[in-house]
């Protein structure tokens, strides 16, 4: 709702009411409209006052009334009546103003800002466009160029920002609606037309056809399949070409098609998503909201890889004393100086001073003794972890947490070398560990609540999106990825070419396909994980048993790879030929092919025509499958999780919202059903067999996504 008094005699003042971003729902609406008619027709009323209770504008439009029956005054003639009215309106901007919000205050004659406030409009990032005369107005008002760039990247502003595009009239260090109270004072009674932007001229820049060709072209590049960016150039186009009217019209057609589309609907989704995973909860009923974490105010790093380095790099980012260690001196100055690199790099673009100080080197492990928490980021060998971690419990303080940076190994073999096994979490970062948001916060059986939440608030202080996640071989993104790798190489195997399978998945919007993805990751880590599986059969040539593995089928294309010495980019040949080691342009490898063909010949494989939708079934159903096994043995706490983790992690398109979402889209009865076809088909390879969770879902009807923690309880339960 909204609130409306009088103050200083003479002006209306209007609290946005709706905890706790004060989205415009129905009832805000319908506050705003009543207030105005109000303020109008109080004759003591010269001018009035727009701002949100609580020190926030409003977060924009309400997120959750999109799914349902929209009700309440449209917001589209709401901020047109605002603007046509005849007294002064000004918007007292605190905290925030995003999308509807933003939209709101356009409408507004004046904007006065405080100088901590953010505003933007996010619409894109949820697969829409700023639908209330945003795509009309911000044009108008800051011009084509800036208006574009906020419109398709979705990016906040500072109010410093804002006031010099000239999106905000006034930014003040003050109390805001007091200032703002006193500036409608002033402007009472002064003439209104010019400060109507809908009847501003668009300013465009001679060349603004080019411009918007670039954008264009940029936005296609980098969208992947998106729609929403592209619909945002569309209507800003049309705010510089058409008149207002027309060009609302533009924004109603183009919003329209936005609107219903499944894209906005996973971005829904995966903005929920992205919150509900910081309500983690494990097995044993720790919670979130139950389990306190403990500050952390100094920590120590082990082993300054490249993992080491970035993880340093995050914390001393984050304002956090660091002991960084190295086994030797020389790769220790190695690691100091590419860490200070990448400090000043990163503060550099910041504009802020480098946190260099933040960091004590050292060769010597007793240097941790009094940290809070130590990462411990050596080579993914369980002898050197467990070395390691028993070194750390002798050293440590009592209620030192000890996490290790795995990407899946057993956690609680690492607990069960210390101490206090209670206080052994896995924090699996991905690389570049300074860069890339994801973080899985891994629990064993014996890590308390309490290491869980102070793992998972660190992540969250170091600027990460943390998803709790049981211990489990692969954990949850490495243990999903296995089947999805296997699948494409079966299918190179049948007959398809790593060109043909990526290019299938960057279509479906991967930032890269499985083939070049592996070639950046480098083909021997994985290779050495199936060594130390006993699965590599050195020099292996003919003969079925070299496709079969503990009675599964196996592809050793990559060990073959491997063992020639191609383990992608950074030794110049892999799934691809690239011009030098360390050269990041794929090109098709004549090599590869023959291999592949003497490799079918000598195995007695007929190469067979493969199309684009048993690429995608057998890699995407294959992998969502093993998503379901995750949720029924407990190791995922919901389906967000998985998402998340897919696509923070794994480049997985956000606009598809996630391998578990993906499903419902698909429908889960239509994956049941191709998993039961191409499991037929190949009864020796056990992750197309649809798992028993899915088989369940699909029985009780297929519910909305929202509702498969009661289904996965039951299941459970059951077990
Ligand atoms: C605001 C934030 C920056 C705050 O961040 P913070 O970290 O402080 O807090 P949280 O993110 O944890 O949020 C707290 C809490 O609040 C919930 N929440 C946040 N924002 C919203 C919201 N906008 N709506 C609802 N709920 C919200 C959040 O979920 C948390 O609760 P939870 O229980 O989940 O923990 C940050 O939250 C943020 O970034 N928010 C989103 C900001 C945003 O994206 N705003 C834009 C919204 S979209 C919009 O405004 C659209 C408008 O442009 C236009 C609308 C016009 C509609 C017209 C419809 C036309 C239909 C066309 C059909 C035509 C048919 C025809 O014509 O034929």
């Amino acid at each position: 709702m909204a609130q409306y008094t009088r103050v200083s005699g003479s002006v209306g003042l209007i609290t946005l009411q709706s905890p706790p971003v004060n989205a415009l729902s129905a009832a805000v609406r319908q506050g705003i409209v009543d207030s105005m008619q109000r303020a109008l027709s109080e004759p003591e009323v010269k001018s009035v006052v727009i701002c949100g209770q609580n020190g926030i504008f409003s977060g924009g439009a309400d997120i959750k009334e999109f799914g349902g029956q929209m009700s309440g005054p449209p917001l589209i003639p709401m901020i047109h009546a605002i603007e046509a009215a005849s007294k002064p309106v000004v918007a007292a901007i605190e905290g925030i103003a995003l999308g509807g919000g933003l939209e709101l205050a356009l409408g507004c004659h004046y904007r006065i800002a405080h100088s901590k406030a953010r505003v933007g409009l996010p619409e894109v990032t949820l697969g829409l466009l700023p639908g209330a005369g945003g795509s009309q107005r911000l044009p108008r008002l800051i011009g084509v160029p800036a208006a574009l760039d906020l419109i398709t990247t979705g990016r906040y502003v500072t109010a410093a920002e804002a006031l010099k595009f000239g999106l905000v009239d006034q930014i003040t260090d003050h109390n805001t609606v007091n200032v703002a109270v006193k500036f409608a004072q002033r402007v009472a009674g002064q003439p209104l037309d010019a400060r109507r932007i809908s009847t501003y001229p668009c300013l465009c820049p001679p060349d603004v056809d080019v411009l918007f060709e670039e954008v264009m072209q940029r936005v296609r590049r980098t969208a992947r399949g998106a729609i929403a960016p592209i619909a945002c150039v569309q209507a800003v186009r049309a705010a510089a070409t058409l008149p207002y009217n027309q060009g609302m019209e533009r924004e109603r057609e183009l919003m329209a098609t936005l609107f219903t589309s499944g894209q906005t609907r996973a971005l829904q989704y995966f903005f929920f998503a992205q919150r509900a995973v910081g309500r983690w909860s494990m097995p044993s009923g720790a919670r979130w909201d139950t389990s306190k974490p403990r500050p952390v105010h100094k920590a120590a790093v082990i082993g300054l890889g490249t993992m080491g380095r970035g993880i340093t790099v995050a914390l001393a980012q984050a304002g956090f004393s660091v002991v960084a260690v190295e086994t030797q001196e020389k790769q220790l100055m190695e690691a100091k100086q590419a860490i200070s690199g990448m400090l000043e790099r990163g503060a550099k673009r910041r504009g802020v001073a480098p946190a260099l100080d933040k960091i004590n080197y050292g060769c010597n492990i007793q240097s941790v003794a009094d940290v809070d928490l130590v990462i411990e980021a050596v080579f993914e060998d369980m002898a050197l972890k467990k070395k390691v971690f028993q070194q750390l419990s002798a050293v440590c303080k009592a209620g030192t947490f000890l996490c290790s940076n795995t990407s899946g190994l057993d956690i609680d073999q690492l607990a069960c070398q210390t101490r206090n096994p209670e206080l052994v979490v896995g924090m699996h970062f991905f690389a570049p560990a300074h860069v890339m948001k994801l973080l899985e916060v891994v629990y064993g059986p014996k890590s308390s609540p309490l290491a869980v939440a102070t793992a998972m608030q660190l992540g969250k202080k170091i600027g990460k999106v943390s998803v709790a996640v049981g211990n489990c071989r692969g954990f949850v993104g490495n243990r999903m990825l296995k089947p999805y790798l296997e699948q494409a190489l079966f299918l190179l195997e049948e007959g398809a070419t790593p060109e043909f399978v990526d290019q299938v998945l960057e279509e479906f919007g991967f930032a890269m396909g499985v083939f070049r993805m592996s070639d950046l990751s480098g083909l021997d880590v994985g290779w050495k994980v199936r060594m130390a599986d006993g699965l590599v059969v050195p020099n292996s040539t003919t003969g079925q048993a070299t496709r079969l593995r503990q009675g599964r089928r196996y592809s050793p294309l990559g060990d073959l790879l491997c063992e020639q010495g191609r383990f992608g980019q950074k030794t110049g040949r892999g799934w691809y030929q690239y011009n030098k080691p360390g050269s990041q342009v794929a090109k098709p490898d004549p090599w590869l092919h023959s291999f592949l063909d003497e490799y079918r010949a000598r195995h007695t494989l007929v190469a067979r025509r493969i199309d684009h939708q048993e690429v995608l079934e057998r890699c995407l159903y294959s992998m969502i499958n093993e998503g379901f096994r995750i949720l029924e043995d407990g190791i995922a706490a919901g389906p967000e999780d998985i998402d998340i983790i897919y696509v923070f992690g794994y480049s997985w398109p956000r606009h598809r919202g996630g391998p578990m979402f993906y499903a419902t889209t698909v429908g889960l009865n239509k994956v049941l059903e191709r998993l039961e076809h191409y499991h037929q088909a190949h009864p020796d390879v056990p992750s197309l067999q649809p798992c028993d969770l899915l088989r369940k879902l699909v029985a009780s009807g297929s519910p909305p996504i929202q509702k498969w923690r009661e289904v996965i309880k039951k299941v459970r339960s059951q077990l």
